[in-house]
């Protein structure tokens, strides 16, 4: 199993409050255990926690840390770092060589990185060299690092289940042990 967390860069709360969340969900969803927030957000972690509380797992957000202390710590661990950065080396070509890693820390952006992030990183990786998003580029790195498929992720532990469905929506409420659906 491997350790996957990311570390999220240049995040201003007023601006970025909605992508950074999508960061963090798409992170969990498709299996990272943690995101670390180096910026000073605490209703954005409180947000992401209370989506795993309801929906399972143990994702966590460490918010307001220090990023170079972070990278230091998790090298001193023996782990490797992942800056995503459409002007890397691109995704296929890095893929076998970032798989190997039982920790791997990602590194996305939100306004320009300090430029020490590329010196730092182990891998500066493009998710395809054109411009888009630090959630595209985060779904689809964790997809194309997976041993397992992420989309068959199980979370346990949560308030609520959804059994997919063909058609509308079914929600197990743990709590109650009752089948309902929910909006
Ligand atoms: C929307 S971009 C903005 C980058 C910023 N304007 C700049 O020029 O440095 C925010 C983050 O998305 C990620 N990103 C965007 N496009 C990417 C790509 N093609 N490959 C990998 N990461 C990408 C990077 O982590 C980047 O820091």
């Amino acid at each position: 199993m491997k350790s996957i967390v990311i570390l999220r860069l240049g995040h201003r709360p007023v601006r970025d409050k909605r992508i950074t969340t999508h960061v963090g969900l798409t992170a969990r969803a498709f299996g990272a255990e943690g995101m670390l927030l180096a910026s000073d957000d605490p209703k954005l972690a409180d947000n992401i926690s209370d989506v795993s509380k309801r929906w399972g797992g143990d994702f966590y957000v460490r918010n307001n840390v220090n990023w170079k202390a972070e990278i230091r710590k998790w090298k001193e661990q023996g782990g490797k770092v992942c800056h995503l950065s459409m002007y890397g080396v691109n995704l296929p070509d890095a893929v076998s060589e970032i798989s190997k890693a039982e920790k791997l820390m990602i590194v996305v952006g939100a306004e320009k990185v300090p430029f020490e992030i590329y010196e730092l990183a182990d891998w500066n990786v493009a998710v395809g060299n054109q411009p888009h998003s630090e959630v595209a580029a985060v779904a689809v790195t964790l997809d194309r690092i997976a041993v397992a498929d992420p989309l068959k992720n199980e979370f346990s532990g949560g308030e609520l289940t959804i059994l997919p469905t063909e058609c509308g929506k079914r929600v197990v409420d743990n709590r109650q042990q009752e089948q309902g659906s929910i909006e």
